[in-house]
């Protein structure tokens, strides 16, 4: 199986840049633990995957090595280059040009999802904790995962096995016991009622969530969406209507508590123990260790990069700490609530209880994996625009919840439309399978539709 790498996951045989000045030299001395259990499974690493600059962004813009070009042939005239999406872009267009079978990325607040979307690929971002960080460049520790990309769901059920084990050297890998209890809790409450190896949908109940469907989705988005979900219901599926009303807060949070994070991990990178050293300015006085640093950091980090490094360090800072980052993990709280609520499974990992009445209660959510296709390439890489592409995918991150984007047809601009299978946290098994039902309904369609060509 050919494999490829995001660049900030490290390999021993090939550099690790994270697509930043401050890394372009840097090859790891050691594997991360998830590149050793590919090689341990016979994996063949292809190479590594171009990237937003230590996963910082959502069009996969913001790198040395320049943007990522969504490979995705366009079946209308239209031929402006279109983003792969971010952060890990070239992850997903590797996958989606054939250059290897799966690839590695990582998700913090929608990197693997979004990239899926846009490139017409599968991404699976799974339950934080469940695969192991160690190796991985941090960027936000409390939300960071390594996520999988491939042209089928199947795959990633075939690679996940492999990848979902703990790790004693990821301080936050999830013990044992604690993912068995998960998989009970999942056995007793949907797998006694539907049955995970059927290709029908009766017994199973997915959860439509109002809130993401917002005012700045395209129209022919939700089209295709709309009728899968009609689709899914005729395989017996009941479609329940829920509510997460958090969810319009989620963004502004997630972006508060991922700089806050980045800040901190960040700060390693001084160009005397981590990173690229530059050479002082003629006039800095030397005995000032701070303008060393400084003059290092201001030349090997990218623009986002400093960007979100300084609205963090504020964040963090006495005067903001209490309207800013305690806000933020407030918001995060009532996000994670909101999904406890319609969960039909417990969360093995949260005291609040579930109140919604089971009548009410859902095995998965779906919603669109984004607003919109892929933008092109030029459209403004630094507006906030950008940081709205994160809206639909941002609440699992901050819930640590497993999220699954599948290709879902295609708007009316001729370019891939992903749709979200969101489950309760440890119930990565339940997305997958329902990922590749999914999978198959819309590959049907498509077969029909070119044989009535
Ligand atoms: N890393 C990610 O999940 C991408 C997200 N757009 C961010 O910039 O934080």
């Amino acid at each position: 199986m050919k494999v490829a790498i995001k660049d900030n996951i490290c390999t021993k045989d090939m550099p690790t840049t994270c697509s930043s000045e401050m890394l372009r030299d840097f090859t790891s001395p050691f594997d991360a633990t998830v590149v050793s259990l590919l090689h341990q499974a016979g994996a063949h690493i292809v190479g590594k995957t171009n990237c937003d600059e230590f996963g910082m962004g959502s069009l996969n813009t913001h790198s040395i090595h320049g943007p990522v070009i969504n490979p995705w042939k366009s079946l209308s005239s239209d031929i402006t280059p279109r983003s792969a999406g971010g952060s890990s872009g070239g992850s997903a267009a590797a996958v989606a040009a054939g250059l290897c079978d799966v690839a590695l990325g990582t998700d913090t607040g929608g990197s693997v999802r979004l990239p899926a979307s846009y490139c017409g690929v599968v991404g699976l971002k799974p339950s934080y904790g469940l695969l192991s960080r160690w190796g991985v460049v941090s960027y936000s520790d409390s939300l960071d995962c390594v996520g999988i990309l491939t042209r089928n769901t199947k795959d990633i059920a075939d690679v996940f096995p492999v990848l979902n084990d703990y790790d004693a050297k990821d301080p936050t890998s999830i013990p044992l016991p604690v993912r068995a209890k998960a998989s009970k809790l999942l056995s007793v409450h949907t797998f006694s009622r539907w049955n995970r190896d059927a290709s029908y949908l009766s017994g199973l109940r997915i959860g439509i969530p109002q809130e993401y469907f917002p005012a700045e989705i395209q129209s022919s988005v939700v089209s295709p969406i709309r009728a899968l979900f009609t689709e899914l219901r005729g395989l017996g599926a009941t479609l329940v209507p829920v509510s997460l009303p958090s969810t319009s807060y989620a963004l502004s949070a997630y972006y508060v508590i991922a700089s806050a994070e980045a800040s901190s991990n960040l700060a390693r990178f001084t160009g005397i123990e981590y990173g690229t050293h530059v050479g002082p300015p003629p006039e800095a006085d030397l005995t000032k260790a701070s303008r060393v640093y400084a003059h290092s950091r201001s030349n090997g980090f990218g623009r986002e990069v400093q960007k979100r490094i300084l609205l963090g360090t504020y964040a963090l800072s006495a005067d903001a700490f209490d309207n800013y980052f305690l806000q933020a993990q407030r918001v995060r709280k009532l996000v994670k609530r909101d999904f406890d609520h319609v969960f039909a499974v417990p969360n093995v990992l949260s005291s609040s209880p579930s109140e919604a009445s089971s009548q009410s209660k859902v095995d998965v959510i779906m919603h669109p994996s984004a607003i919109r296709t892929a933008p092109p390439i030029d459209s403004g890489s630094e507006s906030l625009d950008t940081y709205v592409q994160d809206t639909l995918t941002v609440p699992a991150s901050l819930a640590g919840l497993p999220a699954l984007s599948v290709p879902a047809g295609t708007a009316d601009d001729g370019w891939p439309v992903g749709v979200s299978v969101v489950g309760q946290w440890g119930c990565d098994e339940l997305v997958l399978r329902v990922g590749e039902i999914v999978q198959a309904v819309t590959a049907g369609r498509d077969s029909q539709s070119s044989s009535s060509d």
